[in-house]
């Protein structure tokens, strides 16, 4: 029952880049025997440090990790029953890739043949048995470097970042043997990537890692619907996230939202407004009206009990991505006047009113409550608009 479990683990390097929290401040984390979990978070964050911490190449500086039920604190990494592909993976440089694949290993039998060569072939290293590793590329070396931790069957599997480097056209091959692997293997895999695109692909759960702490983990489906940090909007929507500062509400409560341009100094002490690309369409306000003037305060209204719309003028559209230019106000320096500020604002429409949109001309875009998600000043979710 190879489940891992971190509770309140907390971790320093000795000379810490200053922060106000530290760089694991409280990890908890619970991921069941046979969970395929991808942990996803900026770089920076500290993901390869948690796996380094399972792996039992770092010790806690407070809190417990357990690997099937047993605290590890003090369990030297060879007894963990752990796998790890490094980010930069440590091969002898002096040995051919065949002789790297099996050093460590005991004699082997016809089963665990016929799974190194198909480690070998999904992996596509063939070619590369009889090749040292210090002539091989940083792709190549990925692959190794993935095949000899996979050959290890250990019950947990700790990869970091094992997909990056390698091909585009190969990635999904790649990924499906990973899960794959998984599937035959059982046990638990802990894949670490900044890509949350690859994490929905991959994983049966993910788990977000945010100023230290774990902020959500939830199955990719919920993540998406129900974000319940803006770390996870972020991560799960790198391409096309549209992301305001919250102005403020109307006194009749929260049918009409008025919306600024989020500052870099502002992306974490603000409440914030996040509207996801899907599901957005955009319609002609009218064919002979003129654009929107500048000095015009975007205002998100609802409309109906389940929809949003926003009012802006179309700049460009390829394709099914529109770029629509809201006219905003400098946040909170209105001594400075009303500075037009532009924002783009790229949706994926696919209607026939989507279609007919015209450069050059307001456009009303509207979406569904579940596209619009709020944040407090502290970037937790906010469910009361
Ligand atoms: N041995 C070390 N000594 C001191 N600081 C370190 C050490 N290793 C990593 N760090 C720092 O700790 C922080 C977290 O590093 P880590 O590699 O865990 O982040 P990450 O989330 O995996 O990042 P990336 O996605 O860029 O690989 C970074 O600021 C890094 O510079």
């Amino acid at each position: 029952m190879p489940q891992v479990q971190l509770s309140a683990v907390r971790f320093d390097y000795p000379d810490p880049v200053p922060a106000a929290t530290g760089l694991l401040s409280g990890i908890d984390l619970d991921i069941a025997d046979g969970q395929y979990v991808c942990l996803v978070g900026n770089s920076g964050s500290g993901k390869s440090t948690l796996l380094r911490l399972v792996a039992g190449l770092l010790r806690p500086d407070a809190g417990i990790i357990r690997i099937g039920g047993v605290d590890v604190d003090g369990v030297p990494p060879h007894r963990r029953d752990v796998a790890m592909v490094f980010q930069g993976d440590a091969l002898y440089p002096h040995l051919s890739v065949a002789r790297q694949l099996s050093v460590g290993r005991a004699k082997t039998n016809a089963r665990d043949s016929a799974r190194l060569s198909d480690i070998v072939r999904f992996t596509r290293i063939e070619g590369l048995l009889d090749r040292f590793a210090d002539g091989l590329s940083g792709g190549e070396l990925k692959r190794v470097g993935l095949a000899k931790a996979l050959i290890r069957n250990a019950g947990v599997r700790l990869l970091d970042e094992p997909l990056s480097g390698i091909d585009a056209s190969h990635r999904q091959t790649l990924a499906d043997f990973l899960t794959e692997v998984h599937q035959r293997g059982g046990g638990v895999t802990l894949h670490v990537t900044h890509d949350g695109q690859e994490a929905v692909r991959v994983a049966d759960s993910i788990a977000v890692l945010h100023d230290g702490r774990i902020v959500q983990k939830d199955d990719p489906g919920v993540l998406l619907d129900k974000p319940e940090h803006r770390a996870t909007c972020r991560l799960l929507t790198p391409w096309g996230l549209n992301e305001f500062a919250f102005a403020s509400a109307s006194e009749s409560g929260s049918n009409r939202i008025e919306l600024d341009k989020l500052s870099d100094q502002d992306m974490d002490t603000t409440p914030t407004v996040c509207i996801l690309p899907q599901a957005v369409s955009v319609e002609c306000i009218e064919s002979s009206s003129t654009p929107m003037p500048a000095n015009v305060r975007p205002t998100l209204q609802r409309i109906g009990g389940d929809r949003w719309a926003i009012v802006g003028n179309l700049v460009r559209r390829a394709s099914n991505r529109f770029t629509v230019s809201l006219p905003l106000h400098t946040h909170g320096r209105s001594d400075e006047g009303d500075t037009e500020a532009l924002l783009r604002f790229n949706v994926a429409g696919h209607d026939e009113a989507t279609k007919s949109a015209e450069p050059g001309r307001p456009v009303r875009m509207v979406f569904a409550n579940d596209a619009v998600h709020f944040f407090d000043a502290d970037g937790w979710r906010q469910d009361t608009h």
